[in-house]
């Protein structure tokens, strides 16, 4: 793989660039399996629930820790638009960070072993994948070809060799899959435990089609498309859930693929160990499974204007498409949409930097004409 050190990726951790947000309505014993390779870094965790209800943090980890109030307290009458009693709320840890690379992992998730039964260091895989470009406009048939061993096939056009820029890296899972709860209900004992299951592949999502994003084993570059990681509003108070993720998967696809960054799915995994209820499951997702067939075709359509240059303006304009096309669908995406200005009016305040100095690039660009 030219050019690009893996060694290197593989050691240097990148923990000053990169943040861990956890959401969770649990303690966080599961982290002391994860010591050898999420310790260096920094976690956010977001405490969803009754913010009396103090979590206990195992020791050596250095962590900043929102709840509730907190979540209020930051955003005043915006906080209506993070999620609550929903693991949706962990999109607040996103826009207080101020690093360049998220990885997102869920409470019940733990290290997995690969077929030669080597632990796998899900944050190197990530940051493997988030370093090496993407490959959106023409598939390769080896699949990643910046991984070491490999390379582009015959017939690749050399043209499209460069690749884009890699804006969302997105694992995968041994056990419990990310199954729905029909799924769940007609296969209670479904487990992906078998080594024949676990693909070595990472590949790029070719421009033009959606994927079912899950927020479970996620990482991303928070300076190309974190404006637009928003995970939809969910939980208490609304008709919907379990699709936050989903929401925010299609959003940042169609941003990605209208700004020409790269998304790629498959390694790592990792061992989601709680198969969470499928009665309550098929509660939280019903309107999601009947809404989907009409939001997958809206994410499909959708076309950004050329004016829409960065990923906070296609999420404005993203807005705007929602309260128009799903808006007839239910008056929830009316609601949805006005969260999502929300959203982005937030995460510009507490991120102005990018903003103002995108702002200062251009107002210098018009006084040296
Ligand atoms: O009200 C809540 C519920 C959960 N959380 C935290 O969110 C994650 C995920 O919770 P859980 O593992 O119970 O949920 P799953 O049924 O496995 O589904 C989630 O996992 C993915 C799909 O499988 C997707 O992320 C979700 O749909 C944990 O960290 C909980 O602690 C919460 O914050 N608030
Ligand atoms: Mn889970």
């Amino acid at each position: 793989m030219a050019g690009y050190n893996l060694e290197a990726i593989e050691a240097a951790p990148f923990k000053d660039d990169l943040d861990i947000v956890i959401p969770t309505i649990r303690s966080l014993d599961f982290l002391e399996q994860w010591r050898p390779f999420l310790k260096p870094y920094h976690l956010i965790i977001v405490q969803d629930g009754d913010p009396s209800i103090k979590i206990r943090i195992p020791d050596g980890y250095d962590y900043e820790l929102y709840n509730r109030n907190d979540i209020n307290r930051i955003l005043g009458p915006r906080a209506s638009c993070i999620s609550f009693k929903d693991g949706g709320c962990r999109c607040f840890g996103f826009m207080v960070s101020k690093k360049k690379y998220i990885y997102t992992i869920d409470d019940d998730c733990f290290v997995a072993k690969d077929p030669s039964g080597k632990e796998i260091n899900v944050i190197a895989q990530h940051i493997k994948n988030l370093e090496t470009p993407s490959t959106p406009y023409y598939f390769n048939t080896l699949y990643d070809p910046f991984r070491d061993g490999t390379d582009f096939v015959r017939g690749y056009p050399f043209s499209l060799r460069e690749g884009v820029p890699t804006a969302i890296s997105h694992g995968l899972w041994l056990n419990i899959p990310d199954y729905d709860a029909p799924t769940q209900l007609v296969k209670p004992r479904e487990r992906n435990t078998s080594l024949c299951r676990y693909v070595d592949a990472v590949m790029t999502i070719p421009k033009g089609v959606l994927y079912p994003m899950c927020g479970m084993n996620l990482a991303f570059n928070r300076e190309l498309i974190g404006p637009a990681m928003y995970f939809s509003l969910m939980g208490e108070g609304q008709p919907i859930s379990r699709y936050d993720d989903m929401w925010a998967g299609w959003a940042t696809k169609v941003v990605c693929d209208h700004l020409g960054f790269g998304v790629k799915t498959g390694l790592p995994y990792l061992w989601h160990s709680k198969a969470s209820n499928p009665f309550v499951n098929l509660k939280k997702e019903h309107s999601g499974i009947h809404w989907q067939e009409e939001m997958i075709p809206f994410f499909k359509y959708l076309r950004f204007s050329k004016e829409s240059d960065t990923a906070a303006k296609c999420y404005m304009e993203l807005s705007k498409m929602t309260k128009e096309t799903l808006g007839k669908v239910d008056p929830y995406f009316v609601k949805l949409a006005d969260a999502m200005v929300a959203w982005i009016e937030a995460w510009e305040e507490l991120n102005p930097s990018v903003v103002d100095d995108k702002k200062k690039c251009n107002e210098k660009d018009v006084k040296a004409k």
